[in-house]
């Protein structure tokens, strides 16, 4: 029945449960179920409820966050580290976050599962990450979740739909486009985007009217709230932002991909921990790893998908990233030349911009 929320909107409805501190219940074809809780959005009365339950509580974490806490991890990205009967809310928040790591370090060594299977503590995670959260998730095996999910109004999700569909990106819809005079182009036109799996939308703004039979002048932002908006002298996206629109300005052509994936795909707050371990002493794809994310979660996917929609299809690209442009390329934008965009050094994000050069390959 068309009323019926398929797997798309259960996914949606999952993140929204999650980021909420409601459970959500998860089950495979073989009939295993479990229900998962964020760690970062646990509350003590859950985590007092979970333990009325039969069965033993895990939290999952993904490796990264494992190979910080020194946790052995059987499951390949994934770990599942046993919660002790005695740990409170503290305890779980700790393995999530790791703000106090130095301060008060976990007292080890953690134990983790090797046996049965981690497929829904995999799913966990995920659905974590992709509600912009710590990826931590405490799980609880359950017997009849479907019953349970029931009984407790909670979502159910599927594993064997689930995953194939939180691997691929939701197809992005033109919502809108309306003319929008700005400082560098009285010829500007902004365009909205958005997914079908009611995640965030993404912008594009249009300078001049590009000749779509040419290679346009063109950038993949990804959204900064501190750097675009608040002039954040720790990274160099403000003046790139600028820097990109005012040569679009100048040549009276351009087309700027406005993409809301804040902190490369993390999302703002999970950014502005990893500032807090920055502060500590650990540098950007350090301060990634110890959250428990890769150093890069975004999907440039986004970009070329926008990009045809638009009707391009080569671009002169503005950026020192070569994962953009290789990304371009694999998904059938043809690069004809890289447009490189130094600007905005300071004091603050010399380290910054060293890490990206050292780490991440970018090009000077
Ligand atoms: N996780 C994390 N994200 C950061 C940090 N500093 C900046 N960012 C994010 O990094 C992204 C920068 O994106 P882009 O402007 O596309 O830059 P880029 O990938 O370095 O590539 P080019 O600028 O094209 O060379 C933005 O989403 C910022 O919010 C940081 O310390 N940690
Ligand atoms: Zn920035």
């Amino acid at each position: 029945m068309s009323l019926l929320p398929d797997i798309t909107e259960l996914i949606a409805r999952a993140r929204a449960d999650l980021r909420m501190g409601l459970a959500v219940a998860l089950g495979t074809e073989d009939g295993s179920g479990a229900i998962a809780l964020a760690a970062e959005t646990l509350t003590a009365d859950r985590l007092a409820d979970l333990r009325h339950l039969p069965g033993q509580p895990v939290i999952a974490i993904t490796v990264r966050r494992a190979e910080t806490l020194k946790a052995r991890a059987y499951d390949g990205d994934v770990a599942r580290v046993m919660i002790p009967g005695d740990a409170g809310l503290s305890w779980v928040q700790a393995v999530a976050d790791p703000s106090d790591d130095l301060s008060t370090p976990m007292k080890g060594p953690l134990q983790t599962r090797r046996d049965g299977s981690a497929a829904l503590h995999r799913l966990a995670v995920t659905l974590t990450k992709s509600a912009r959260l710590l990826p931590a998730a405490v799980v609880l095996p359950l017997a009849d979740v479907h019953a349970f999910a029931a009984t407790n109004g909670l979502t159910f999700i599927d594993h064997a739909r689930a995953m194939p569909h939180l691997a691929e990106r939701s197809p992005l819809h033109e919502v809108v486009a309306a003319r929008l005079p700005i400082e560098v182009s009285q010829a500007g036109r902004l365009h909205v985007f958005r997914p079908e799996d009611g995640g965030e939308e993404h912008y594009a703004i249009e300078i001049g009217r590009p000749d779509r039979r040419k290679p346009v002048l063109a950038r993949l932002h990804s959204a900064c709230f501190t750097g675009d908006v608040m002039g954040s002298l720790k990274c160099d996206c403000g003046p790139q932002l600028r820097g990109a629109l005012a040569q679009m300005g100048e040549e009276g052509a351009g087309v700027l991909l406005y993409l809301n994936q804040e902190g490369r795909g993390i999302g703002l707050a999970n950014k502005m921990r990893a500032y807090f371990l920055q502060d500590q002493g650990f540098d950007t794809v350090e301060a990634n790893h110890r959250l428990g994310f890769e150093d890069d979660e975004r999907d440039f996917r986004l970009g070329s998908d926008i990009l045809t929609s638009l009707g391009f299809s080569s671009v002169r690209l503005l950026t020192n990233n070569p994962a953009k442009i290789a990304m371009m390329e694999r998904t059938g934008i043809a690069v004809t030349e890289r447009v490189p965009l130094k600007v905005g050094e300071t004091a603050f994000n010399r380290g910054y911009l060293a890490t990206k050069a050292a780490k991440s390959g970018h090009l000077l």
